[in-house]
């Protein structure tokens, strides 16, 4: 199956690169650019020297449309909320990385990415995949939304208490830490060496972009209580952790919380539930497409502590586009996707 890559050149692209030129299903016929037309990935990327000989193509979406079977999107969120309708009405099947088409109400897009959203006909059609939460097959849309980094780890820490009713309402505290590579390939003070390094630092408090995502797919899993949700920048590469504290409606013990969480992973290849008292670090799902998750309960507080690790840049961005890509169109789940995390 042949697959298109627009912003092959930032972060994401690039991790893209890595797992679909040795991915059985498909092949990369063509990378996209909006500012290095003509030019050879290996420029950009030295490391992908004699592995991915591909030269950089202008965007034109009726070419694109003729040319391949899947387009990933890999591109600043705003971009893919008007480069996405195009390449649909050219006929394209659209797999987007960017936060444009997931939140179904426009309002709440417009207050949280303060910008203008993408048309409601697109966002209507549009799927949000987070495909160990699905209800349905994605199998025939046309685009697919992947989810945002952070809501990719919450979620999954977080769903099966909502979905066994046993949290209490309003109750729910998530404090999340992500690595440097969240913030993709574009400098800002905020992000260099010197500001960074042997430093610790929250941001966006109570104003992330997130939250009305994660709260989003609460309420559809049956939690309709607002979230206190707040963002670390952490001196590292990769990877987020999630730490997650909720109340329970009456008491639980810890070996009936591990087969609560087991029970509702069991058939998820990418969501590895550690046991009682063992809590992940993020290098344990670098550079993998898995999802770690520890859990321990406080029964003189009655509340539960969750850990959710991912790689930002794998089961949060191009991991999960490509598990996506590999439900939508009838492939194993794990495809291209089936190896270990790379550690130390
Ligand atoms: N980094 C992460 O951990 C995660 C990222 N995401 C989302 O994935 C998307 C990509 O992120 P990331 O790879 O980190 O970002 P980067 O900034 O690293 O890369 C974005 C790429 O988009 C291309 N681009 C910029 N402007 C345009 C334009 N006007 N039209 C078409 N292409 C453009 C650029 O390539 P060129 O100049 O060659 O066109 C650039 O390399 C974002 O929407 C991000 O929010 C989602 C989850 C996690
Ligand atoms: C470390 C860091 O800066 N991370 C980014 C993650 C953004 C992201 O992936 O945002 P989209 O919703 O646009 O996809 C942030 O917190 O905004």
């Amino acid at each position: 199956m042949r697959v298109g890559i627009v912003g092959a050149t930032g972060y994401g692209g690039a991790e893209l690169l890595r797992i679909l030129h040795s991915h059985p299903n498909f092949e990369i016929v063509a990378i996209y650019t909006s500012s290095q037309q003509g030019r050879n990935i290996h420029y950009h990327y030295p490391h992908l020297t004699g592995i991915i000989p591909s030269t950089l193509e202008e965007i034109d979406p009726i070419k694109m449309a003729k040319n391949t079977d899947v387009v990933f999107l890999a591109v600043p969120t705003g971009v893919a909320s008007q480069l996405a309708p195009e390449l649909l009405s050219a006929g394209c099947v659209v797999i987007d990385l960017t936060g444009d088409f997931r939140l179904k109400n426009t309002e709440d897009y417009e207050y949280w990415y303060k910008r203008k959203a993408a048309p409601r006909e697109w966002i209507e059609k549009a799927v949000y995949s987070l495909p160990e939460l699905n209800k349905a097959s994605i199998k025939g849309s046309k685009l697919i939304s992947n989810p945002g980094c952070y809501p990719t780890a919450t979620l999954l820490g977080l769903a099966p208490l909502v979905k066994a009713k046993i949290l209490k309402e309003g109750s729910v505290i998530i404090d999340a830490k992500s690595g440097v590579s969240g913030a993709g390939q574009t400098v800002s003070l905020g992000n260099i060496y010197s500001e960074l390094n042997e430093n610790l630092k929250i941001y966006k408090v109570n104003q992330h972009q997130h939250i009305p995502e994660i709260e989003q797919m609460l309420q559809e899993l049956g939690y309709d209580s607002p979230i206190t949700f707040q963002t670390h920048l952490v001196p590292m590469t990769r990877g987020i952790m999630s730490t997650i504290y909720g109340t329970v409606e009456g008491s639980m013990s810890e070996d009936e919380l591990w087969k609560l969480y087991n029970d509702f992973y069991v058939d998820k290849p990418f969501v590895r539930v550690r046991d009682i008292g063992i809590f992940p670090s993020t290098k344990e799902v670098a550079a993998s497409n898995f999802c770690d998750i520890g859990i321990s309960f406080d029964d003189r507080t009655g509340r539960i502590t969750i850990v959710s690790v991912i790689d930002n840049l794998m089961k949060g961005a191009a991991g999960q586009a490509v598990q996506n890509a590999n439900l939508l169109f009838g492939f194993e789940e794990t495809a291209g996707l089936n190896f270990s995390p790379v550690y130390p």
